[in-house]
């Protein structure tokens, strides 16, 4: 009987992955995670060398659903909605792939992967190294690991399997506790959830919270709540070097403007990342 939120999602992805690994065994998964081009180092690209390109950066999400809000867009077309994002300056492309609560699928990752050239994220609930591999062989560069949905001993060897298939984890959090087993676990970036996956509740004062935990050599990401510019730059202030935005952008009317209007507050130069 699941009791949060988070645990009745994680039922239904555990019932959907076995359903998966049953029609396509990992052999066949490495053979086509092999036959991809190299992730894309999306870490570089959220924090660049040179400071004068530090803008805070944009990751915007495909999202045609949620357990918050219900049915948010159709989004037929997901390639054209990541174009759109691209376009409008996004440094990473998140894509949904979790069917039951969020309407998405690995269709929907490579549709995004062969449209753009910027990163893609796959934003799942990863429980198992199975689906590391299906995320790579469908082209992802980044993935998410959720720190409330695994052990400390499944996290470690999850961050070290997507670092060691060339990719980026994106490890997410909502507290101190999660914050220090993200860095016992070698995490490079860091996701600050403002949403508790548990309760749903979303407070943006999470990150201001959590940022200082976080040492200066890990990139931080601010997720959830962002409804415009302003909050960008009050995550920017906070010593965000990128947000995460999925209801906002796939509910307006113009995606690429929304991304070029969160895009440049982030680039202001009053609120520019001071970063060392
Ligand atoms: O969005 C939800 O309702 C949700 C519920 C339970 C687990 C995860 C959930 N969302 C995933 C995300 O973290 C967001 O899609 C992402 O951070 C973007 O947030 P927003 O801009 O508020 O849509």
């Amino acid at each position: 009987m699941a009791v949060t939120v988070l645990d009745d999602i994680l039922d239904g992805v555990r019932e959907d992955l076995r359903a998966r690994q049953a029609l396509t065994d990992l052999d066949a998964l490495r053979e086509r995670a092999q036959r991809q081009d190299p992730a894309r180092d999306a870490r570089q690209l959220l924090r660049p060398r040179n400071v004068e390109a530090r803008g805070i950066k944009v990751i915007a999400e495909v999202k045609r659903s949620s357990p918050s809000k219900g049915a948010l867009a159709a989004i037929a077309d997901p390639a054209e909605l990541a174009r759109q994002y691209e376009a409008g300056g996004a440094t990473v492309i998140s894509v949904l792939t979790e069917q039951r609560r969020f309407g998405g699928s690995l269709d929907d990752l490579r549709a995004v992967r062969c449209a753009v050239d910027v990163p893609v994220l796959r934003k799942d609930f990863v429980v198992g190294s199975y689906q590391l591999w299906e995320a790579r062989a469908w082209g992802a560069d980044v993935v998410l690991l959720i720190v409330a949905a695994l052990p400390q001993e499944a996290l470690v060897s999850l961050v070290e399997r997507t670092h060691s298939l060339g990719m980026t984890a994106l490890v997410e959090v909502h507290d101190a506790e999660e914050v220090a087993r993200a860095l016992d676990a070698g995490a490079q970036v860091i996701g600050v959830n403002a949403r508790n996956l548990k309760t749903l509740e979303v407070d943006r004062l999470t990150f201001h919270r959590l940022a200082p935990l976080i040492p200066d050599s890990v990139v931080r990401v601010a997720e959830s709540g962002v409804r415009g510019p302003h909050d960008v730059v009050d995550y920017a202030r906070a010593g965000a070097d990128a947000v995460l935005v999925g209801e906002t952008l796939v509910t307006g009317d113009d995606p690429r403007r929304a991304v070029a209007d969160l895009v440049a507050a982030g680039a202001h130069p009053a609120v520019q990342a001071v970063r060392p």
